[in-house]
């Protein structure tokens, strides 16, 4: 198959992880006889200071013209002081919004021998395996006015959301409960938001449509003490923008660290973007050791979704199961008598287990 594929490395450690991903998609091409173009763009802070705006139009044209789009991070406290408008995350808002993509699908499984990782108890852990669908295009990132007012002592945010936003998100998460294991958890704040009203409104009609799906309502403040409390009574959870993003960097706890979630940033049809759930990380930027996975995770969730390679995606995911099995891990992440290396080895290690990987080569010799 050929695809042709854009690299939005933006800023801080994206510029770093991004590499990684081009590495492991450099292995599936050449293992799996498909051919991979790669066009990098900017976004974010490097877009503001080579373009003089977080989002160039020329990005947002060959993002729509692409098969797929795989995003580093944006921001930095570089451009903290920036108006609004001209701030990296706004250039992350604007593509997701230009390419229409609301549902952003966030799996958190765990790796066993990252139990130790978490500081949480292995036993709780260890059965969690949950997919958080969060509503990317609308809610409170996105809703007019938000600004401070006239007399600098007030601000305005809006979180507005129409019935059909939140109809496709919730048929999305009924649909990947349907893939999983039957459950969805909407959590929301209904017992004071107008729109969470609405939206546990809209759950309670769309479950006639999938009776074979248990649901739930949950407050989301319970919801994040539940998380950590209980995570294994969790399959799928949908939720709108910020709740999901909160809830998804505290869910990173389970795996031991932000950079192990990966990310699918996904419409109905048309192009997808993959990004890690984590930021720029400004902290540790520049020093090759971000922790690659969640970006790696991140491809193979590209070609499982947007190329409908599912023998290849595996191919990526084993290999890091085996990588970080074999105890090898980043600086975030800790395995007794684990070997911690840097981004750039880990990566190595990945493709290297890639290019040896049994299952991949049983896959090989099936299509050849
Ligand atoms: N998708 C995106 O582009 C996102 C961008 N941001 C932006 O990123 C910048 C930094 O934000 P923070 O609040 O610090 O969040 P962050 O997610 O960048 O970092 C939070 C903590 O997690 C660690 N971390 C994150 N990814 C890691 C990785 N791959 N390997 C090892 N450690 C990792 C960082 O070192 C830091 O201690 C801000 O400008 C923020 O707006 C934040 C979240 C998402
Ligand atoms: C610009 C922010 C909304 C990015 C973020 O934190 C996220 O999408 O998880
Ligand atoms: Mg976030």
């Amino acid at each position: 198959m050929k695809k042709h594929i854009v690299l939005l490395p933006g800023d801080g450690i994206g510029q770093e992880i991004i590499g990684s991903a081009r590495a492991v998609l450099e292995e599936i091409a050449e293992k799996f006889g498909h051919t991979f173009t790669f066009e990098t763009h900017a976004i974010g802070g490097t877009a503001v200071d080579e373009h003089g705006t977080p989002l160039p139009e020329e990005t947002v044209t060959a993002c729509k013209q692409a098969d797929a789009v795989l995003l580093g991070a944006v921001g930095g406290p570089k451009w903290d002081d920036l108006p609004s408008h001209l701030r990296p995350e706004k250039g992350l808002l604007g593509i997701r919004k230009e390419l229409g993509l609301f549902a952003n699908l966030r799996p958190v499984k765990g790796f066993k021998k990252l139990l130790g990782s978490s500081p949480l108890k292995e036993e709780l852990v260890e059965d969690s395996d949950l997919l958080i669908v969060r509503e990317l295009t609308g809610g409170l990132y996105f809703g007019t006015p938000s600004e401070r007012q006239e007399n600098g002592q007030s601000v305005v945010d809006t979180l507005y959301y129409e019935r059909h936003e939140i109809e496709r998100i919730v048929d999305k998460a009924f649909q990947s409960a349907r893939l999983r294991r039957n459950h969805l958890t909407s959590v929301d704040k209904a017992n004071v938001l107008e729109s969470s009203k609405l939206w546990r409104e809209v759950v309670e009609e769309k479950k006639t449509d999938y009776p074979d799906v248990t649901v739930e309502h949950m407050l989301v403040d319970a919801a994040a003490m539940k998380l950590i409390q209980n995570p294994a009574q969790f399959d799928v959870i949908v939720t709108e923008n910020m709740f999901g993003d909160i809830l998804s960097d505290e869910a990173s706890v389970l795996t031991g660290s932000l950079g192990m979630l990966p990310s699918a940033s996904l419409r109905s049809d048309g192009v997808g973007l993959y990004e890690p759930v984590h930021g720029s990380a400004p902290d540790i930027a520049g020093q090759n050791i971000a922790n690659p996975l969640a970006m790696i995770l991140s491809t193979a969730l590209m070609l499982r979704h947007s190329f409908g390679m599912d023998e290849e995606a595996s191919c990526i995911e084993k290999a890091v199961e085996e990588v970080v099995d074999l105890g090898y891990h980043t600086k975030d992440l800790k395995i007794t008598n684990g070997i911690e290396t840097n981004t750039t080895n880990m990566t190595h290690k990945v493709v290297e287990y890639m290019s040896q990987n049994d299952a991949c080569s049983c896959i090989m010799s099936a299509y050849a």
